[in-house]
């Protein structure tokens, strides 16, 4: 997913920046990076958190009134400190972007800017398409006299040439600072404001939790096909959306953002409380009855309290997380996932001891946290537990920036419901019915116009046929270099089910 963000103001952004990138942490923690701009363009990036790669020292050099950063959540290429984000390029003007997302036609368009234009990129990271495509029209324009419109244009070219998902933030050296979405806005993007006696500050970021603590007003997303750029005297220009469909991520809101973000005008916690409260019908509908519901911290915390709420039953924090684990899903292995699965979830025995226990969790993707839940449950004591997800089943990959790119890994692709209930060994298993979830999201009931391919197989960007075929055995090339197979991996195959 990766976290980005874009800070321009009077004064310099650096420290800002740290504190958004800071709140964007549950987005990626493969790498971070920064890169600002005075005279000269100043980076610093490598793999690790934001605290670990941004000392103080590191932190001084960073001077500028205007810069991008990035939190890494590794979707093409390897996990090399080289490819950490931002990348700069320094024609036609110095330019530093970042991005989140993944491109789905990398192929062609790195054919195109070879042929067309003799640019090589130097990495396997696709961000370094989007730039070069985007510096490639850019230098076709008047660059004595770059105006707003050329460099609406040069980003038009771009997301019509470029398929997939990518809401982007590029400084362009002695112009400002700009932000642009893909066509279809999968991934989200939204604009701030500060105002301080010196003058305005603006800030791009993937999500406005990241204003609250720095005391910037909410101004608006940068939706489908949308541009913002903020001009060297700090005025705005925006760039209208495209017609096409809008296709945002539901996985947002059902996972990945956090739950104090307000995504699309919709208030990511209160939507998962929702989707709790839409999980009842099927959880009465099974004929379960448990004395407790517990959620699967942290992501679950909401869905479990909206179901609780709904049945009736007392809710109950009944598994404790270590907070220095971080999150497992976006771990790049699955040793190192289950490791922090491992470590991390730890179950208050005198609240579950000799009690039917429905733990609810947002998704289960490969079935690692689940199995694992029911075991260290049933081990504490509880008589019965019941898995709910307040997903529906994930059967499709993902392939718009979430590491879900093989069907192979994921659990509900590859086996039935009863099947999934004896692999992670739990009494039952419930899933969020994919029409409720449709019908929460629908587009008269707020800012609809949602991705949920990995739900439903409907790619919101056509025929993806090519891209999986690509990326299956790119994933595998890189995951056997990488990987060592452990007992339990699922990491090649899906794991076979098992009786109780
Ligand atoms: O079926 P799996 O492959 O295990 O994936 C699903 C799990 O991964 C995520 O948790 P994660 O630990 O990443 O983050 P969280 O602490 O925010 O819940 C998600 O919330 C599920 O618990
Ligand atoms: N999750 C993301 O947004 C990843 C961005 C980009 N594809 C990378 O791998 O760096
Ligand atoms: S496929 Fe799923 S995770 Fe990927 S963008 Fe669509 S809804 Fe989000
Ligand atoms: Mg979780």
């Amino acid at each position: 997913m990766c976290g980005i963000v874009g800070f321009f103001g009077p004064d310099d952004v650096a420290h800002d920046m740290v504190f958004g990138l800071t709140a964007l942490q549950h987005r990626g923690q493969d790498a971070a990076g920064m890169c600002t701009f005075d005279d000269n363009f100043h980076l610093c990036k490598g793999n690790g958190l934001v605290a670990d790669v941004f000392r103080p020292k590191q932190l001084k050099k960073l001077t500028g009134n205007i810069g991008i950063g990035h939190v890494r959540y590794t979707t093409q290429g390897s996990n090399d400190s080289a490819l950490a984000q931002p990348f700069t390029t320094s024609y036609p003007f110095g330019l530093a972007m970042v991005h989140n997302g993944n491109v789905i036609n990398f192929r062609e368009v790195a054919k195109r800017l070879h042929e067309k234009y003799h640019v090589l990129p130097k990495t396997s990271n696709d961000l370094e398409l989007i730039m070069y495509t985007f510096a490639s029209e850019l230098r076709l324009k008047n660059l004595d006299n770059l105006s707003v419109v050329d460099i609406f244009d040069a980003v038009e070219t771009t997301q019509e040439l470029v398929k997939g998902a990518y809401a982007t933030i590029t400084v362009i050296a002695g112009h400002g600072l700009l932000a642009f979405n893909d066509p279809h806005g999968i991934r989200p993007l939204v604009l701030g404001r500060r105002d301080t006696p010196e003058g305005p500050v603006f800030a791009f970021a993937s999500e406005s939790t990241c204003f609250d603590y720095l005391g910037f007003e909410f101004v608006q997303n940068v939706g489908p096909g949308q541009a913002v750029f903020i001009d060297k005297n700090f005025n705005i220009h925006f760039k209208n959306p495209y017609e096409l469909p809008k296709a945002f991520c539901v996985f947002e809101q059902i996972y990945f953002a956090r739950e104090d973000s307000t995504i699309h005008g919709r208030l990511v916690a209160r939507e998962r409380v929702r989707l709790g409260k839409l999980l009842a019908r099927k959880v009465m509908a099974a004929g379960i009855e448990p004395d407790m519901v517990i959620d699967v911290p942290s992501s679950g915390y909401f869905a479990a309290s909206g179901l609780a709420e709904a049945i009736g039953v007392p809710y109950r924090r009944g598994l404790v997380k270590n907070n220095h684990m971080g999150r497992s899903f976006i771990v790049s292995s699955q040793a190192g996932r289950e490791d922090v699965v491992k470590k991390k979830l730890n179950p208050i025995r005198e609240f579950v001891e000799g009690k039917k226990v429905a733990v609810v969790d947002d998704s289960i993707v490969r079935g690692t946290t689940s199995r694992r839940i029911v075991r260290i449950l049933r081990e504490a004591g509880a008589t019965e537990v019941y898995f709910i997800s307040s997903a529906p089943p994930i059967v499709s990959p993902c392939i718009y920036g979430i590491d879900m790119a093989m069907s192979t890994e994921l659990i509900a692709a590859n086996y039935t419901e009863e099947e999934i209930c004896r692999y992670i060994e739990a009494d039952r298993v419930v899933y969020q019915d994919l029409a409720d979830l449709q019908e929460l999201f629908a587009e008269e009931r707020g800012h609809g116009g949602n991705c949920f391919a990995c739900f439903s197989g409907q790619y919101p960007t056509g025929d993806v046929t090519k891209y999986l075929r690509h990326i299956q055995e790119e994933r595998e090339s890189h995951r056997q270099k990488q990987e060592r197979p452990t007992e339990t991996s699922v990491s090649a195959k899906a794991p076979a089910p098992t009786e109780h």
